[in-house]
């Protein structure tokens, strides 16, 4: 097909943050201050106005790490055709992850996987504008075989092989064409967690409530973590204003250690949390465990998953029953590549996916990856919703569709991903015009 000789000819990479901690948006337990940044990457090709755009996301400070890492890893990339890579992804994909040298600062993990995240989704977005369609309709519409060429199947065949994967895939075929007529009028439901950022004051957080209670939105996620007797106090508030009958996520970014999780949520049991998300640290799997078992007899299940750093922890989570729900993060993992991995492992192993959103961009892609998984992997939208969260979304050129708490299936070709130009010249860091303003106050 035309435009797969073309070549790419050189990375450029951006570092772009809002200022969000001006208002506490995005604020939890653990990132009091979160100003929401990403590292922008845009592939140029030979010969062509056709470019790719990708990004990993940050919370301010470290993007000029991650932008370094970028430049470091792009060498990989420049030179190579459009075809020396999407014949063989995955092939390429094991080339960014397993350069001899660069590979030590990892390996799939931390800075280097999050630069790979960038660069990874800049390519699917590419890919998908190549073919002229939104990104989740590139992936339904590949055969099987071919989506499967695409994954690194390297250390997660234990628990899910190419052939297995293929043969997952194949059985969707027939519920395909109902599946997405579906997606592309009612949508993939959503749950959201605006209203729920430490920072904010109550009569925000219950202005908030009230105003996604009127937007359909039936989940609510709220941060805790921080102070035991308000965190009672404003899940009771919450629960006031959305019933009984709605859905109260939990959030904790991590602070506790094991123990103290599971006595601190017996403590909001009786306000009916539906999940603790990232309650301990997200390395420790046994840990996780320990706490989905001393909270069973609660009610309460454990999600995580946004800072997982990989297809490997992922799968050491779900063959033991460490979570119930699988956050997948279009950044962290190192792009579709290794987030379809994620999703096989958790069809064959029977975890419902609720993809981690709360950030810059990340709206943006998981609804592109939910809604194929449920045309061609889940099936069901059973326990899964996708986190909404209301900021940045002005910047993208490819605005989400909000309808009645549901994600609507984008249209636009791409990833969703494509800043206006408007958005680099005002936050590009530290030179964009709103940055510069903003470094003169404080001076
Ligand atoms: C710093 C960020 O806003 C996090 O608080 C956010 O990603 C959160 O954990 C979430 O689940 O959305
Ligand atoms: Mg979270």
């Amino acid at each position: 097909m035309a435009g797969y000789g073309l070549v790419i000819t050189s990375l450029d990479v951006k570092d772009i943050r809002f200022p969000t901690s001006l208002e506490a948006h995005g604020s939890d337990a653990m990132h009091g201050d979160p100003d929401y940044s990403c590292a922008y990457v845009i592939i140029n090709l030979e010969n062509s106005d056709l470019k790719g755009y990708g990004l990993t996301f940050t919370l301010g400070r470290g993007t000029e790490v991650v932008t370094r890492a970028v430049h470091s890893l792009s060498y990989l990339a420049v030179g190579k055709s459009l075809n020396d890579i999407y014949n063989d992804f995955a092939g390429f994909w094991r080339v960014i992850t397993s350069e001899s040298q660069l590979r030590w600062i990892g390996p799939e993990k931390g800075v280097i996987h999050l630069a790979t995240a960038a660069i990874m989704n800049a390519l699917w977005d590419l890919w998908a504008r190549l073919e002229n369609k939104p990104l989740w309709k590139l992936l339904t519409d590949l055969p099987p075989d071919k989506i499967v060429s695409t994954v690194d199947f390297r250390y997660i065949s234990d628990v899910v092989t190419k052939e297995e994967a293929i043969r997952i895939l194949e059985k969707s075929q027939k519920m395909k064409k109902e599946r997405e007529e579906e997606m592309r009028i009612a949508g993939y439901p959503a749950y959201t967690t605006q209203p729920g950022w430490l920072g904010y004051k109550p009569e925000k957080v219950r202005e908030l409530c009230k105003a996604y209670m009127d937007k359909g939105f039936r989940a609510f996620k709220i941060k805790v973590g921080s102070d035991l007797d308000s965190d009672r106090e404003r899940c009771k508030m919450v629960r006031n204003i959305i019933g009984w009958e709605n859905i109260l996520m939990t959030d904790a970014n991590q602070v506790w250690d094991v123990e103290e999780a599971i006595e601190w949520m017996k403590n909001l049991a009786e306000f009916k949390p539906y999940w603790i998300e990232e309650p301990t640290s997200p390395d420790d799997v046994l840990g996780h465990k320990r706490i989905a078992e001393g909270l069973a007899e609660f009610g309460i299940k454990v999600a995580t998953g946004e800072m997982c750093s990989n297809r490997i922890m992922f799968k050491q989570f779900m063959q033991i029953n460490a979570l119930h729900f699988c956050q997948i993060d279009s950044c962290r993992l190192g792009g579709v590549n290794e987030i379809l991995a994620v999703y096989f492992m958790a069809k064959k192993l029977n975890v419902p996916v609720c993809p981690h959103a709360g950030g810059v961009g990340l709206c943006e892609m998981v609804q592109h990856l939910q809604i194929f998984d449920y045309i061609c992997l889940s099936g069901t939208k059973k326990d899964r919703y996708i986190e909404y969260v209301d900021q940045e979304h002005e910047h993208f050129e490819d605005t989400i569709v909000m309808r009645n708490a549901h994600y609507v299936a984008p249209t636009m070709p791409g990833y969703s991903t494509k800043f206006k130009e408007s958005t680099i010249h005002d936050y590009e860091y530290p030179n964009g015009n709103v940055w510069r303003k903003i470094l003169a106050q404080r001076i």
